[in-house]
Formats: C-alpha cells, structure tokens, sequence
C-alpha cells in the first residue's frame, strides 16, 4: 500500500490564508503586526530563507523588516541591533538567522532578544517554559510538525514516537511538544544503538539528522506516520533523511521534501509572530496557532 502524502505546503497556505485574515482584523484596530529578521553573512542557502520569508510576511499583511549585516560583524553591534529591536514598539517578533559566523555566540545572542518577541522560542525561557508546559513561545518547526501529527492522527496519546536528532532547535522541542500531547517519546542521535530496530517501534517517527536518504523503508513499522525535517541539497536536488520513494510504500502517512515540514516552519513563524502581537498587546491568543 502506498502512503498518504502529508502536504505540508497546502496546509501551510491553509493556515497563512487565516492568519492574514486575524491580521486584517488586527489592522481595524490600529494594530500591524511586524517581524524582524537579521540575517549575519551571505550564506546562499540562508538567504533563500530569509528572502522567503519576508515574502509570505508581507503577503499576510504583517510588516516585514530585513537586517542584513556583512559577515564579519562584531558581536556589540549585532547586540545593539537586537536592543533596538527590544525597544521598537513596530517590532512584534525577532528571528536571527542560524547559523551565525562561528566568532559569534549563538546563545548569546539569542538570550539576548526579549522573550515576548522571540518567535523561534529559542530564548531559554521559553524552552524552560515549554519544558514546564507553561505559556511560551513555541520553536516553528516542531510547531508545524505536530500541527500535521494532529490532523493525521487525530489523538497521539499513547502513541510511541521516535525522534532521530537531538538539537535546541528541533529534537528537543519536538520531544517536548509530543510528551504534552502524551505520546511515549524516544530520543536518537549518533551514539544511538541500534538505530533500525528502534525506528521500527515508532508509531511516529520524525527525522531531523541532515543525512540524505539515511532512514531506509525496513527502519519503518508498516502503517506508521514519518515527519521528514530534513534539509539536503544533493546532486539530486532537495532531499529529506527519509529515503522517500521505498519508505512511501511502507509507511501510513509521510511528509514529502519539498513541500511537507519545510513551508510550515515558516508558516508557523507568521503564527507566532500573530500570538505575539496579541499577547504584547492585551488580546487573547488566536485560536488553533498555539500548542
Ligand atoms: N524543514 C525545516 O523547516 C527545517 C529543516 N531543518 C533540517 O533538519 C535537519 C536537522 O537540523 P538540526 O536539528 O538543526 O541539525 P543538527 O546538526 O543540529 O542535529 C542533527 C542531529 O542528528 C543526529 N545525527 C547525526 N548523524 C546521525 C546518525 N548517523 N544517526 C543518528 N543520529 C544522527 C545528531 O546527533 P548528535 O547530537 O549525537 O551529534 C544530532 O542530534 C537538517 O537537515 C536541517 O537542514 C532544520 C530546521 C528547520
Ligand atoms: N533562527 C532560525 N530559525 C529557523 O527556523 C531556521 C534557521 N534559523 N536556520 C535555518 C533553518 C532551516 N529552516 C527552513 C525554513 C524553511 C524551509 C522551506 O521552506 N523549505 C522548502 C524548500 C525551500 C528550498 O527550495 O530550499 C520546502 O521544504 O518545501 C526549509 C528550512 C528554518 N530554519
């Protein structure tokens, strides 16, 4: 049997379409919200994003600000960039882009962007927020992995989940956002033994490694639902983790690359950066944008 595809890119649309909705009514209230992104050196991959990014911001009718800083700024400066954007009532959210050039210090950086802006929930009070299952700023690309878990499956709770990665930015969130949802979560990475027969348990199995092609389709329990994260330029062109076309047949439910994770990540930055401008500004959170 061949999988349902997971179509991480209508989906995305979907939600974009009501988030410029909830922002129009924003706007008849003399609110818009607006998103920050500072980007640091000309990584042509980062750049897509960003550009990207500021395209589908302003679709929705958010503003959009773009810091572009040449490579070999210094850390004050970009520090100071971040205080002005603290102070900037215009600015809702905040994203800088990662990586940054190796002489900066990403934590830093990014426990130096006010939580209630910080859109990526990388500041560690939103991770201790998260961690504790309080109110917090929520990473996106675990955001729209589970927002596509819950519309295939309905209810995780009890389900077995496998997450292959361990990172601030997907793994762990990804971990924390299942066990809300009380799924029975596992955790691999490299030192993992026996990565296939672990795999092979996993009523959901996400993969967030940046290896082509590395989860073979006899690492899937048939039926199961695969989240492919993963980002892979090749020669081939773009390619998850997931050896997609032999895990097609085995799996229940599968996200494509392009178009599955990737567009809700962002997608789900516009979410945040909605949820922000609510909440700085006294309103209830908008519906279903929100773990
Ligand atoms: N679609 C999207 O929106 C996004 C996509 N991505 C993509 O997702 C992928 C992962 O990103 P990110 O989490 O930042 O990556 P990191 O490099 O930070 O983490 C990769 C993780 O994979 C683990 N790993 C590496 N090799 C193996 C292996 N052979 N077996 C098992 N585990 C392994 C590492 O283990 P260890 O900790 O032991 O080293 C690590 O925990 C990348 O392709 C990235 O481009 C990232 C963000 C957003
Ligand atoms: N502070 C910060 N926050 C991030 O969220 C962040 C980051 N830094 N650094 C890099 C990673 C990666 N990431 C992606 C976003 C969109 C697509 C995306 O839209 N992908 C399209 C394809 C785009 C293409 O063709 O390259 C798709 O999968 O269909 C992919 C990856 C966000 N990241």
């Amino acid at each position: 049997m061949t999988a349902t595809l997971i179509d991480g890119k209508a989906f995305a649309a979907t939600l974009r379409a009501r988030i410029a909705t909830e922002v129009a009514q924003m706007k008849d209230h003399g609110i818009t919200p607006g998103l920050a992104v500072v980007l640091v050196g000309e990584d042509p991959a980062s750049q897509v994003y960003v550009r990207s990014k500021g395209k589908m911001t302003r679709e929705v009718g958010m503003n959009s600000y773009e810091h572009r800083l040449p490579a070999e700024t210094d850390q004050d400066s970009l520090l100071n960039l971040i205080t002005r954007l603290n102070n900037d009532p215009a600015v809702n959210g905040i994203l800088v882009q990662l990586p940054l050039p190796k002489h900066l210090d990403e934590s830093l950086v990014i426990n130096a962007i006010d939580p209630a802006k910080d859109v990526d929930g990388f500041h560690i009070q939103n991770v201790g927020l998260l961690a504790t299952g309080q109110k917090a700023m929520v990473p996106c690309t675990p955001l729209g992995c589970l927002m596509l878990l819950r519309d295939r499956l309905g209810s995780l709770s009890g389900k077995r989940a496998v997450i292959i990665g361990r990172s601030n930015i997907v793994g762990k969130p990804m971990a924390q956002l299942l066990l809300r949802d009380s799924a029975t979560v596992t955790i691999a990475h490299s030192r993992t033994e026996n990565l296939p027969a672990l795999c092979r348990e996993a009523d959901i199995l996400v993969a967030a490694v940046g290896r082509p092609k590395m989860v073979k389709a006899d690492w899937i329990k048939p039926g199961a639902t695969v989240i492919d994260v993963g980002i892979n330029r090749t020669d081939d062109g773009l390619v998850g983790d997931v050896d997609f076309a032999a895990a097609r047949e085995v799996a229940g439910a599968i996200t494509p690359v392009p178009g599955g994770v990737g567009p809700m990540t962002i997608a789900c930055l516009l979410a945040n950066t909605l949820t922000a401008t609510a909440r700085s500004n006294g309103l209830p959170d908008p519906d279903g944008l929100t773990p």
